[in-house]
């Protein structure tokens, strides 16, 4: 199949490389010229505009099965405003046959307005694994049109990690609303490792947080690739994560979950807290606290300890 890849950073260059590496052909374009000459370095057919993507690609093989012959096109440029941009310069060269995916993190209603404004067909993507699984191949979560995901399926198998690294999630937006969600879990769970091994550090032994997490890795019931990345950091920063800063930075996709279970009522607390600390964790001398501090002296005569 022919691809067109637009936008070329860290998750992008591994979209196109992967589906070349399982024979697609890849026509690509980032507004980086230099991210743009990278995938013309692994193979692929360099653009020069969005417009000029769109000619190359030129209607596409006819070879899927849909037999519809339109173009294929990965947007894997960042969530908000690129997305709506490049779909603008889209926009004049799609047509009906024509499939869009959006591999990033957009967020499922922008998702949904986009898929009813568009003339192709439009699949979100949610796309999980990061560049650390350049050699894997990611965990795709799939929403929008069947026969679309249907045509999708030989580049989907290329960029996952083979056919049970995706599937289709259901109707337009499902797929990036499985990411968020994902995403959600993924902060809960960074939030328990993080506080386990702040208990074990502060604790009572001197341990070896390495060796915890090696350990753990290797049959524990908590094992899994997050405390593996846990174990890594600890092998390349020290147990006591040397100077690496005490702060989060992200937090959209958190946000998004936590809104929808508010609207929703489901309740995800540990969720929520995982983000209220990455919240916090961009505070220095935190105005709840100073006024605790400082409520503790009016209605205890507490002493009030100040910076
Ligand atoms: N890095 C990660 O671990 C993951 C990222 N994602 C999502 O994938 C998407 C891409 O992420 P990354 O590759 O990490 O970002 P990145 O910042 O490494 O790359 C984005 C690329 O898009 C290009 N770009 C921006 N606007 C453009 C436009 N209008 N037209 C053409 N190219 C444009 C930039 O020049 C850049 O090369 C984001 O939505 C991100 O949230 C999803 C899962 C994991
Ligand atoms: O989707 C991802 C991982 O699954 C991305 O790494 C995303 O950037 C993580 O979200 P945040 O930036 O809020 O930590």
């Amino acid at each position: 199949m022919e691809l067109g890849v637009i936008g070329l950073g860290r998750m992008g260059q591994i979209v196109a490389n992967r589906s070349m590496d399982a024979g697609h052909d890849v026509v690509a374009f980032d507004l980086s010229a230099e991210a743009t000459a990278e995938a013309a370095e692994n193979g692929a057919e360099p653009a020069d505009s969005v417009a000029d993507l769109c000619d190359r690609l030129g209607g596409g093989d006819g070879s899927d099965d849909a037999g519809d012959g339109g173009n294929r096109i990965w947007l894997m440029v960042p969530a908000g405003d690129a997305v709506d941009a490049t779909l603008a310069d889209l926009e004049p060269h799609l047509t009906g046959d024509d499939v869009v995916v959006d591999g990033g993190n957009s967020r499922f209603h922008e998702s949904v307005r986009r898929a009813e404004k568009t003339d192709a067909a439009y699949l979100d993507c949610g796309t999980s694994g990061g560049p650390a699984s350049a050699e894997e191949g990611f965990s795709l979560m799939v929403g929008g049109p069947e026969w679309a995901y249907e045509a999708m399926v030989p580049v989907f198998d290329a960029v996952a990690t083979g056919p049970d690294g995706h599937d289709r999630m259901g109707e337009s937006g499902s797929g990036h609303y499985v990411k968020m969600v994902h995403n959600g879990v993924e902060y809960a769970l960074m939030q328990a490792y993080g506080e386990g091994f702040e208990l074990l550090t502060e604790g009572r032994y001197d341990l070896d947080m390495e060796s915890v997490a090696r350990t753990w890795n290797n049959g524990a019931v908590i094992r899994s690739w997050l405390l593996e990345l846990c174990e890594e950091a600890f092998r390349e920063e020290g147990s006591d994560l040397g100077d690496v800063a005490d702060h989060v930075a992200g937090g959209s996709t958190g946000t998004w979950t936590v809104e929808e279970a508010l609207e929703q009522e489901v309740p995800v607390p540990l969720i929520y807290q995982a983000l209220s600390e990455r919240f916090d964790s961009r505070n220095e001398g935190r105005f709840s606290r100073r006024l605790a501090n400082r409520l503790r002296y009016g209605f205890g005569r507490h002493e009030v300890a100040r910076r």
